[in-house]
């Protein structure tokens, strides 16, 4: 079995995909700031023969993960942000500063879609570009709906945003306070999403296709105008594409991977932008 872990600032992800089927077996998430506890949060770690890791938690909690597994296991992984790889070259100046899932999220999207958008709705919402032939541009990181919720401090930060709730519900105005921080957030999110999607393809010239993972990817895609395909497992994904141990993994197939819808024509995206700013 092949533990893989995605390390977030709120939870902390674990999946075992079989090492011979390519299945995934079970799955499950611990808070991040709480140990680990193997046994209980994560299974047995006597039928775990690698482990790969992407964390973008303290040093020390990732410090803290890798000794403890490898005490068990001799194989593990741990992902690092680096200039370059997979056909990918990282956009930052100092790319070791780019947070490793959003590179996995890139590196997996790349290897999936060629150039895309890739879009992280997590404890912060990250959207990172990459252009056919493997330019990152780099990209944008905004506040997460639960973060916005919170620093708000009117109460309401236990009550989460239905995650089955249609997106025209969620645009119209509140008339609760609950609501109106729902709503609001929620449209702040997908705005921006939307917004610099066509920003940016307006200003390389090129509609990339676009993808979404994390906690709150299913709720935000409902209010993106885009064609796109939401992939929760779109960090492990950069995993696999990393640290190939499958016959699959080794052929380039990651698990999971959705069909991705080509993106609208570029005279289109434009379009829709020129509305959104004459408004
Ligand atoms: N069952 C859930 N438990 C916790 N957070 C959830 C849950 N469902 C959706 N969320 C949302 O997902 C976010 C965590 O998503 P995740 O992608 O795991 O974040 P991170 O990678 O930053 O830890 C939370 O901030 C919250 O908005
Ligand atoms: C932006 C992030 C906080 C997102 O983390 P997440 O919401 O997935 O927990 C993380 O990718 C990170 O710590 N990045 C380092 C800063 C950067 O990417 O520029
Ligand atoms: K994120």
């Amino acid at each position: 079995m092949i533990l893989d872990l995605d390390i977030g600032n709120t939870l902390s992800k674990w999946r075992l995909k079989d090492a011979d089927s390519s299945e995934i077996r079970s799955r499950g998430a611990v808070w991040t700031r709480e140990e680990w506890k193997p046994g209980s949060d994560i299974p047995d770690l006597d039928v775990v023969e690698a482990v790969r890791i992407s964390s973008v938690a303290r040093q020390a909690v990732l410090e803290q993960t890798v000794t403890l597994l490898q005490s068990r296991v001799r194989n593990v992984h741990v992902a690092r942000s680096v200039p370059e790889a997979l056909g990918v070259v990282n956009g930052y100046e100092e790319p070791h500063r780019l947070g490793v899932d959003r590179w996995m999220g890139v590196l997996a999207g790349y290897q999936l879609a060629g150039g895309c958008c890739a879009v992280d709705c997590g404890s912060a919402i990250t959207i990172d570009f990459v252009l056919p032939g493997g330019r990152h541009l780099g990209g944008y990181i905004l506040p997460g709906l639960r973060l916005m919720k919170e620093s708000l401090k009117l109460g309401t930060r236990n009550v989460a945003i239905d995650p089955d709730s249609e997106a025209e519900e969620l645009l119209l105005p509140g008339k609760r306070t609950v609501e109106a921080v729902n709503h609001g957030i929620y449209l702040a999110a997908v705005s921006a999403v939307n917004r610099i999607y066509a920003e940016v393809c307006d200003r390389e010239g090129v509609a990339l296709p676009m993808l979404l993972t994390g906690g709150d990817a299913r709720v935000v895609a409902r209010g993106v105008h885009s064609p796109h395909a939401v992939w929760p497992d779109m960090v492990y994904g950069g995993l696999e594409a990393c640290f190939p141990l499958t016959a699959a993994e080794r052929a380039g197939r990651m698990s999971g991977a959705p069909r991705v819808p080509p993106p609208a024509g570029l005279e289109k995206i434009r379009a829709g932008l020129a509305f959104s700013m004459l408004l």
